[in-house]
């Protein structure tokens, strides 16, 4: 199912739930704006290529419009439309003061050199730099671009506008960036299979993961996963699968990764074929790649009793329905990945203040925000009767609509 649809179809059922009338409902759904930019960059060899990229601002009722940059072959405006929402109710289930926006460039990053991945940068922000701004849309990374890329779109933006450190977060340390953002998704996955296993009288220690992508989010999950005793089974990212069920040795799987720039030919598992990994056998799933991975034709086979969605999007309707029946428990994208907007907050917070906080300090605060969230949800779960997606969806549309009721934007 296509994203949008997909997205569009969760916030009408919270809409339902909530009892919305339709004229706010529509102003919570249509897009403040989008954007469609055309990018020409010479390349290495002289000759010139062509990009498009696209910023979708959906909300801004709570606060500045907040959301990542991907870039990736497959990105599309129905997709990034979808991430922007889901940014929306992600920033209102975290309970920070942002609306959402996400962004992309239709390209494949290892196919470009670093200089024509600079050019690129460079020429996307001038071409949205007036539509950006600390108190207006903060980009941060995504999907195939990390604190460089934000480095550059700081360096470009401020040329227009003056040096402006909290235009963008998950930059470098050096430049402004937070201690713990590159780690926060991955931890707040943690802290959020935590609260969920909690819930059911479980803890991380023993139980058996398997994660689908291997780059910030999924390795950083793997990692603070296996330290505090759950067992990585399998891994996948797009140059293959490994499997070993006694648990992989994720310190040694990181260092062959980063050595041989993905988790194919490690050693110290068995090649596996990477269209299996989201029906191995494990007791906890974890999507941490792309979106729309779970879907009709897999989720029957799925054997994972909780499936934590570290990527944006990666269960399709379809398959929610029938997973539900089977009886697993998925803990939704817009709070289990919720993390990393969260320490971008911080950054944003310390940028603004103009004082660091120590790493600590940091994780502490991370840590308080992902248990909240999850107490938040689980209310909404039982004042409306309906599963944690309803539950966190209904907890971030009321906290939008509320906002927008305030501002006398619902007409
Ligand atoms: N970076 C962040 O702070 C946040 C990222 N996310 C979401 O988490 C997901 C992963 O993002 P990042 O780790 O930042 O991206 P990344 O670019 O660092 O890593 C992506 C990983 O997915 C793997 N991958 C790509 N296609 C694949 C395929 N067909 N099968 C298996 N693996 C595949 C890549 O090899 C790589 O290991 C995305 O859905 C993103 O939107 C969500 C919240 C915050
Ligand atoms: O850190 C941020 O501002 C946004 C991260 C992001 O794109 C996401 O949560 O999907």
């Amino acid at each position: 199912m296509n994203a949008l649809v997909a997205t569009n179809r969760n916030f009408k059922l919270a809409s339902r739930l909530l009892g919305l009338d339709s004229k706010l409902e529509k102003s919570l759904l249509i897009p403040f704006r989008e954007i469609k930019v055309e990018c020409t960059i010479p390349k290495d060899d002289g000759t010139l290529a062509s990009y498009v990229g696209f910023r979708v601002q959906h909300d801004n009722a709570r606060g500045p419009m907040k959301g990542g940059i991907r870039y990736h072959p497959e990105v599309d405006p129905d997709e990034v439309n979808a991430l922007a929402q889901l940014m929306t109710w992600k920033t209102a289930v975290a309970n920070i003061p942002y609306g959402g926006a996400k962004g992309g460039i239709g390209c494949n990053p290892s196919e470009l050199s670093l200089s024509e991945l600079e050019r690129l940068t460079r020429v996307f922000t001038q071409k949205i730099h007036d539509l950006i701004g600390t108190h207006t849309d903060v980009p941060a990374p995504d999907m195939g671009t990390g604190p460089q890329t934000m480095a550059w779109i700081l360096d470009e933006y401020s040329k227009f506008h003056g040096y402006s450190p909290a235009v963008v977060t998950g930059k470098p340390i050096d430049l402004g960036g937070s201690l713990g953002r590159d780690a926060a998704t991955g931890r707040g996955v943690l802290y959020a299979t935590e609260a969920v296993l909690n819930e059911y009288g479980k803890s991380v220690s023993g139980q058996r993961f398997v994660i689908q992508g291997f780059g910030n989010v999924g390795s950083w999950a793997a990692k603070l996963i296996s330290e505090k005793g759950g067992k990585v089974i399998a891994v996948s990212d797009v140059t293959g699968a490994i499997k070993n069920t006694n648990g992989l040795d994720i310190p040694s799987l990181l260092n062959h990764s980063k050595e041989h720039k993905g988790v194919k030919g490690f050693r110290g598992g068995d090649s596996i074929d990477p269209k299996s990994i989201l029906v191995e056998d494990c007791d906890v799933l974890v999507p941490a790649a792309l979106g729309g991975v779970i879907n009709r034709e897999n989720a029957n086979e799925i054997k994972a009793k909780f499936i934590i969605e570290a990527a944006n999007h990666p269960t399709d309707p379809e398959a929610d329905e029938i997973l539900k029946k089977k009886g697993v428990v998925i803990l939704p994208d817009i709070y289990a990945n919720s993390g990393g907007v969260t320490v971008s907050y911080f950054e944003w917070v310390q940028n603004i203040q103009g004082f660091m906080w120590d790493e600590e300090k940091v994780n502490n605060e991370l840590q308080k925000y992902m248990t909240r969230g999850f107490k938040d949800v689980k209310e909404m779960c039982q004042t409306h009767e309906c599963d944690l997606r309803m539950g966190a969806f209904t907890l971030a549309v009321n906290r939008v609509a509320r906002a927008t009721v305030l501002r006398g934007w619902e007409a």
